[in-house]
């Protein structure tokens, strides 16, 4: 039995709509939903917690239908925990009863026991019980909100951009530890987020979203190495997309000059995705590639991205390790290491 099954799903609000006949399997595992800002992430999440009504689909929720049936289940009865963006935990209410909040009646009896239990699988000291959220840290309210989804002991757990609030260190050690809770309460969960990297490290399946429908639905490692689409390669990959033709199989010509193919093989029109390590930045004339110019330069200490201007008027964007970093204004020399993935059309 599957722990959620999506088909043909729509939802929106008014006249606008957001999901577009949007299909997902999720057997078991974590499922991370990834995409740009607006696409329609907290929508899909939303409509599967009972928060948006669909106008047309099926919902199942383990093994159970709770939409498209001849009524849909409220979400209350939807047995399904939900862990909203920045928490959200009652200020007033201290950690176990936060924890307890919600419980069905016939569980309040041991909620000391449940509370100990649901803060001993998110890994947090059973001594934080009776402090109050403001007394804990960002990553440990986090994990609080983990497990006052998990006390109930659903069989799926909607989290929404669990970590956004969190600086980068602690937003990989908490969700490490939310993915092993979540496996050690045997919970299925589907993930929001706009971060790949975080996608990618986490899941067991990610979902591309662009405009309300899946572009690609596969394990992390097929999404980054074979994307179907060319804007799932640009997304996840960082990658620069370049207009170009495929001259002979597994060859082709864009404005990096003759590249080395993967993917579309067809002799013709087509387009080519470059991922950011792929591309060489050398200031020395003499070096492999086509000339361009440094538009800008973002420095992240242990490498640069630098965008350059080719002399087609094309941008490409470039990672490069941090002790060659040009300067913006550059006259510099781009070439392609590797294979460019090429897709037809
Ligand atoms: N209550 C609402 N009423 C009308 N339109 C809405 C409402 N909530 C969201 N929208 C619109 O629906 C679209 C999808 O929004 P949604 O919040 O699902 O996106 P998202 O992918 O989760 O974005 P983000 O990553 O910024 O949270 C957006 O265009 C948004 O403006």
């Amino acid at each position: 039995m599957s722990a959620l099954e999506i088909r043909g799903l729509e939802a929106g609000y008014g006249r606008t709509s957001v999901l577009q006949r949007l299909d997902l399997h999720v057997e078991s595992g974590v499922t991370a939903i990834l995409g740009s800002s607006g696409c329609g992430k907290t929508t899909l999440l939303r409509a599967v917690a009972g928060f948006v009504e669909p106008t047309a689909g099926t919902i199942e929720v383990a093994g159970r239908q709770v939409v498209g049936g001849p009524r849909n289940v409220p979400a209350r009865h939807r047995g399904i925990g939900y862990v909203p963006q920045e928490g959200a935990l009652f200020p007033h209410l201290s950690v176990a009863r936060n924890v307890a909040f919600g419980l069905p009646r016939a569980r309040r009896r041991d909620a000391a026991t449940v509370v100990a239990e649901a803060l001993r699988l998110v890994e947090l000291d059973p001594g934080l019980a009776e402090r109050y959220p403001h007394e804990l840290s960002g990553g440990q309210q986090q994990r609080v909100a983990l497990a006052r989804a998990l006390a109930p002991r659903p069989a799926l757990v909607l989290l929404d951009e669990p970590f956004s609030s969190l600086d980068a260190s602690l937003r990989e050690e908490t969700g490490r530890a939310v993915v092993r809770a979540l496996r050690a309460a045997d919970a299925a969960a589907v993930l929001v987020t706009h971060d790949q990297g975080e996608a990618l490290s986490l899941a067991d399946q990610v979902a591309v979203m662009v405009e309300g429908q899946f572009l690609q639905v596969a394990d992390p490692a097929s999404v980054y190495l074979t994307p179907a689409d060319p804007r799932v390669a640009a997304f996840i990959g960082h990658a620069s997309l370049l207009p170009g033709e495929v001259t002979a199989a597994g060859r082709g010509r864009c404005a990096l000059g003759e590249v080395a193919l993967r993917g579309s093989t067809t002799p013709g029109p087509a387009r080519f995705a470059v991922r950011s390590e792929q591309l060489q930045v050398r200031a020395d004339d003499a070096a492999d590639g086509v000339p361009g110019e440094v538009v800008d330069v973002s420095f992240f200490g242990h490498d640069a991205t630098i965008r350059v201007r080719l002399a087609t008027g094309e941008q490409v964007t470039a990672r490069t390790p941090a002790d060659s970093v040009p300067a913006a204004g550059d006259k510099v020399q781009v070439a392609v290491v590797g294979d460019v993935l090429g897709f037809a059309g």
